[in-house]
This record gives structure tokens, sequence and C-alpha cells, in this order.
């Protein structure tokens, strides 16, 4: 387990962890010893003369200071350590998952990275705060306790010793019957997790859909399953705990009955077996709580397996010598690219030389958004290359990349703070002035004069107090301030307001003057200015022109357009 602790988090933290196993080892020992210590007391009491126990008792209060001394110490430790390892787990993945391909980010992580983040870290991490010790305790104590019972009676001592061996098989056979449920109860709890998410998310839908009263099926199935697998779980450790209650209480008889028999043959005074039985009754304490402290342990090896496999998950490869292109026209050079089985792209090229406008078009599912996240390196292709300048993307540094790229999408997402924050991720290091200049650019201006906290009004999470047109200004500006060579768009369906529509239209005319541009295109004023227009379908290349040329033609681009302005027109 600390093993696996230390691959996940790094030999760093070996050392600490190696004191702080030592200091709890030494506080388990002190503690059986200090038990031990009641075996002369109470000798002594029942002895001849009872005066005679006042220095074991002031010896016994002294071990029980320093008992407590390394209890305190041996904890701070293992809260530091804890509390360390979490600190640096939360940079180690945070770091990671920043470094994964975007395209990993699909619906399905949302619930498995939040509760790996939040419940699954602090379980994975309290192993070194909370478990650790009393595991140690549980282990070492009556094994302490024992070597002391051997010492002063080696049978009842060896009759005790024959717990451990039991114990230990009990031990291992619980995890093992458990280890396939735990498994199981973390996937439906993950699942359950996201769910959740999603019937949170999903609550306009689903009110919408006139689903008010109902309940939402998904995630009553997936809570029905948590439950199904928890009472499994129970089933699984149940027999385990009440194995080692039973076996844990028979060897407690048997040191009685054996104890007895050795006090009636008078090889045994009573003083003695009494405090063999305490000692004995002290060992059973700690071994019973195995079984809770065990179930603990395996749960959060569960969680660690699952941090390891993110961690294990590969970054976008970095090239080892970053080449920078000088020129930002843009190349897809037979590009083959599949989702899953389904083919995307098959042998598809074209170029933007720079400073173009390269409309895409095409039906829904054609993969024109998929486009602009190859180029951007949200997936590396299959096959051929993505080229920017003349240089493969995969030579260059993922963060240079990114530099070079500012990204409309259809999905704006705001964080959570105010206007200004949010229009300066496109630059960080932007002047208030520059900042302010983008937003003027991309008509966000307008929108902060309504408001009354103007600059400083928080858009709620994920932008929801702006409206969609008011949101796509501000995603504008970011990518305005960003003043980057090359820009992806990918336009809006929905129709925005007029006023909303002529303020987005202007801000992306500026964010596109001057600049290599992929838009994948749903207007047909941005597909007029385009100088080139594909049209994609079935991962190919059907059509290529500009938009006059291939309305002449009279192909596939055509009844698009005539259907879409058709339906524009009576809508
Ligand atoms: N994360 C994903 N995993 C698996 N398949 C995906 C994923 N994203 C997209 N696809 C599939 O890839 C194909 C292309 O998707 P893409 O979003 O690029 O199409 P599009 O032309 O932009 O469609 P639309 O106009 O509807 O947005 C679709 O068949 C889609 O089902």
């Amino acid at each position: 387990m600390i093993g696996l602790l230390l691959r996940v988090l790094g030999n760093e933290y070996a050392k600490p962890m190696r004191r702080t196993v030592a200091l709890m080892t030494v506080t388990a020992i002190v503690e059986g010893l200090l038990y031990a210590l009641l075996v002369p007391v109470l000798h002594k009491l029942f002895g001849a003369n009872p005066a005679d126990a006042w220095p074991y008792l002031l010896g016994f209060a002294g071990a029980v200071a320093v008992y407590a001394v390394l209890r305190y110490l041996s904890d701070v430790s293992g809260m530091r350590v804890g509390t360390s390892m979490l600190r640096g787990m939360y940079y180690k993945l945070g770091d990671h998952l920043a470094r994964l391909p975007l395209g990993w980010y699909d619906a399905t992580r949302v619930g498995d990275v939040s509760t790996m983040a939040s419940k699954g870290l602090l379980a994975a991490l309290g192993v070194a705060a909370h478990l650790l010790s009393p595991f140690i305790s549980a282990m070492v104590t009556p094994l302490t306790i024992v070597a002391v019972m051997i010492a002063y009676d080696w049978r009842l001592g060896l009759a005790a010793l024959a717990a451990a061996p039991l114990v230990a098989v009990i031990q291992k056979w619980t995890a093992r019957s458990s280890a396939a449920v735990d498994a199981e109860r973390h996937e439906r709890d993950n699942e359950a997790a996201g769910r959740v998410i999603e019937f949170i998310q999903a609550q306009p839908v689903l009110r919408a859909g006139g689903r008010t009263g109902e309940r939402f099926g998904l995630l009553d199935d997936a809570l029905r399953d948590v439950e199904r697998t928890s009472r499994r779980g129970v089933g699984a450790v149940l027999p385990g705990a009440v194995s080692l209650t039973v076996t844990v209480q028979t060897v407690f008889t048997l040191l009685l009955v054996l104890g007895t028999y050795l006090g009636l043959g008078g090889d045994i005074g009573v003083a003695e077996l009494l405090s063999i039985l305490v000692l004995a009754a002290r060992c059973a304490d700690p071994l019973l709580s195995l079984s809770d402290i065990g179930g603990k342990l395996r749960g959060a090896r569960v969680e660690l397996e699952r941090l390891d496999t993110v961690l294990r998950t590969a970054p976008l490869p970095e090239p080892a010598e970053p080449v920078r292109p000088d020129s930002h026209g843009v190349e897809f050079d037979s590009i083959t690219f599949k989702h899953g089985d389904r083919v995307v792209f098959d042998d598809v090229s074209l170029t933007v030389p720079v400073g173009q406008r390269l409309a895409v078009v095409g039906p829904s599912g054609a993969g024109k958004s998929t486009l602009l996240q190859l180029l951007a390196r949200f997936y590396d292709v299959d096959a051929g290359a993505v080229r920017i300048g003349g240089v493969d993307v995969r030579s260059m540094d993922t963060e240079d990349l990114m530099s070079r790229i500012a990204i409309v999408f259809q999905d704006v997402y705001l964080f959570d703070g105010t206007i200004e924050q949010n229009v300066r991720l496109g630059r960080p290091d932007a002047t208030d002035a520059e900042v302010r200049a983008a937003a003027s650019a991309a008509r966000l201006d307008e929108v902060i004069d309504r408001l009354p906290e103007g600059w400083s009004a928080d858009v709620g999470e994920g932008g929801a107090r702006l409206s969609g047109g008011e949101r796509q200004r501000v995603s504008i500006a970011r990518a305005l301030l960003k003043d980057a060579p090359i820009v992806l768009l990918d336009e809006v369906t929905s129709s925005l307001d007029p006023v909303n529509e002529a303020a987005v239209h202007e801000g992306i005319e500026r964010l596109m003057a001057g600049r290599t541009v992929v838009t994948v295109a749903h207007r047909m004023r941005t597909v007029r200015r385009a100088d080139r227009v594909v049209f994609l379908d079935g991962g190919k290349i059907v059509e290529e022109g500009s938009h006059d040329e291939l309305l002449l033609q009279g192909g596939r681009y055509a009844d698009f357009w005539n259907i879409s302005t058709a339906s524009t027109a009576s809508g």
C-alpha cells in the first residue's frame, strides 16, 4: 500500500514516510510495553506487601507520559506527511490533467474526475494522516504484548500467538472476497456522481419536456446499482468480520481455560493469571479494529489505483526539440482520423494560405468541429499531418501552439468571476487599456454599461448570468485580446437576436481581419466573405471553391445553401 502510495506520488515522500512509520511503530511498541507494566503492578498488589506496587505504579505513570508524547509526535508526523502528500497530489494531478489531450475530456470524465479530485484524493491520502497509525497500532501493539506474555509464561504466550496466523488468513480472505465488489462499487459510485451532475444540468431539458414530477430514470438506475453493489459489499466483508470476532474470542477463551488449568495445577499464581488475561484482553481490541481499518485501507487502495491509472494516461507527446514556425499558413496533409471505430477523416488534404479565410460547411456529424480540434491538437491524427507554417503541430511545443491560435467555440465557457477576469484569460499580462480595447472591439462595453456593477459584474458559474450572445461577445473579446495569428471559429448555430447578431458579427469581423482563419460556417454572410469554401461529407471533401463558384456548380453545396436559406427565410 505504502509502495503504491509512493509510486503514485513520487519518491520525494519516501523519507518522511519512513520516519513516520518508524515513529508510529515505536509508539505502538511503547503502548504494548505500557500494558506489560500492568503485570508487575498486579503481581505486587496481590502479593504479601501491596505497597511494593508503588515504584511500578510510578514507572507506569512515567511510561504513560512517554507514550502520550510519542503518540502526539507520531500523529502530528502522520498529519504533516498526509497533508503535504495531499498538496503534492493536487499539484501533480492538476499538472497532469493540464497536459492530457483535450479530447480526453469527454462527458464520462466529469463524474470520474470530480469524485477523484475530491473524495478520492482525500480517501487515498488520508492513509498517512488517519489510517496508518491505527493500522500499525493494531498490528504491533498485540505482537509486543504477546512477546511479553511469552517471556512471562511461554505456554500462555504461545497460545496467544496462535491467533496471529489465523487473523492474517482471515484478513487476506476478506480482502480477496471484497476486492471485486470494492472495484465495482467504485465504478457505480462514480457513475452515480456523474448522473447527479447530469441530472442537475439537465433540469431545463427535463422541465421543458414536462417531466417535473417524474424521476430521472438514468439516475434512479445508477442509484439502484450503488445500493445493490453496497449490499453485495457488505455481504462480502461480513463473514470476514464475524470470523475475526469469533477467532479472537475463541483464542481468549482458550487462554482462560489453559490459564485456569495451569493455575489449578499450581504452575501459575492467581495474580499472574489475572495479569495475563488483562494483557490478552488488551490484545483483543486492536485486533478487532483490524476489520474496520482493513476495509478503509482497501477503499483507499482502489482510489489510489484509479489515480495511478489517470496519471499513467499518456499526455500529448511533447517534442524533444520543439520547432517554431515562422509563418501561419495552415495545412492538412492527407489526414486520416478515427473517433473509436468511426472514421471521421479519410485521407483529407487542404491548405489555408497565410491571412486567408476558409469556411467549412457540411451536414451535421461531417467532422467540421473535429477539423478545428485537430489543428488545436485536441487529438493527434492517425495518419498524415497537420502543419502550421510548414511545421507539424506535433513538433511544436503545446504552449507555443496554443499561443498562436485563438479559438471561439459554440459553447462558450465562462468562469465564475467578473467579466474583466474572463476577458483577461485571453492574455493574463495585458494592460487594463488593452483589455478595455478588446472589450470595446467585441462590443462588450455595451453589455458592461447595462450591468449595475459594470466591469466587476459577476458572470455566474459557466456565465449563467449572461445571455448566449453576451457570452459570445466575452469569448470574442478574449480572442481579440489574445491577438493570435490563427483564428478558429465554430459559429453558433442558434440564431441570436438582431442586436447581438450584429454585435457578434462585427466582433468576429475584427477578430478575423488579417489573420489565417478556419471557420465552421452556418451563416450566409460568413461564407460569402470567405476566400474559399470546402463542403465536407462522409470523411471527405466533396466540393471546394469560392461561394459563388460552388453555387454555380449546382451540386451538394448549392442544395445545402438553398435549403438553409429557404428555412431561414421561412423561419
Ligand atoms: N468525443 C467523441 N467520441 C466519439 N465520437 C465523436 C466524438 N466527438 C465527435 N465524434 C463523432 O465524430 C463525428 C464528427 O463530429 P463533429 O462534431 O466534428 O461533426 P460536425 O460536423 O462538427 O457536426 P455538427 O455540425 O453537428 O456540430 C461525428 O460522427 C461524431 O459522432
